[in-house]
């Protein structure tokens, strides 16, 4: 059982990746990273006979399959609103914190506060649209005006909101505003 669990959510290309990446070499081998996305692209890959680690990769080729990977998981959820957030809490390894780092809905968090409770922390990271552009975003109709990229938008009550703004806000001030999260282990 983790002793605290950190949720991250942000639009495509805000930098959920870059961010739970450098937090992770920060707290080397105190922490867990969890992909809720991981289940639904290891499904996928075996079905589909895809390469699994291009799924899971900052790369082009997941692009090409997000559309119908949202449509797919978007059915599991509806028979079953916890199945991906179980399945990647039950792959994780034993570590004081878990880094959870593709959150995008209510029922998610909802899923991990209903089973961990006060153990969590959300965090929220923005950035605007014209670094997002720069960072590879392109809008893609049916996934970002869809659930998996909106269903958080008018959510409110996060613990911390980062902004990955270019030239906004230092990598330092960010990690450091995260750890500060941490104070109670
Ligand atoms: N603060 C930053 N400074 C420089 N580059 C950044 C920063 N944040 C993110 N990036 C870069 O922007 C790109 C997109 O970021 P990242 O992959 O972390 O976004 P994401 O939110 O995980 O996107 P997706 O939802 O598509 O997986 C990456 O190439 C990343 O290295």
């Amino acid at each position: 059982m983790p002793q605290i669990i950190l949720l991250f959510s942000g639009k495509r290309k805000s930098g959920k990746d870059f961010l739970t990446t450098h937090l992770q070499k920060l707290l080397t081998d105190r922490c867990e990273v969890l992909k809720i996305s991981q289940p639904i692209k290891s499904h996928w890959a075996k079905e589909k006979n895809l390469n699994l680690n291009e799924l899971l990769g900052d790369s082009e080729y997941k692009e090409q399959y997000r559309l119908d990977m949202i449509n797919w998981s978007d059915e599991m959820r509806t028979q079953d609103y916890g199945y991906f957030c179980r399945i990647a809490c039950q792959d994780a390894a034993e570590k004081p914190i878990w880094i959870v780092s593709d959150i995008r809905r209510k029922t998610d968090i909802h899923w991990f506060k209903e089973k961990y409770g006060d153990l969590t922390r959300t965090i929220r990271i923005v950035a605007d649209e014209a670094t997002r552009i720069k960072r590879g975003f392109q809008f893609k109709s049916g996934v970002d005006d869809g659930i998996s990229e909106c269903g958080l938008d008018d959510y409110t009550e996060w613990d911390l909101v980062i902004d990955n703004t270019d030239g906004k806000q230092k990598l330092e001030e960010q990690l450091s505003s995260i750890l500060a999260l941490l104070s109670r282990l």
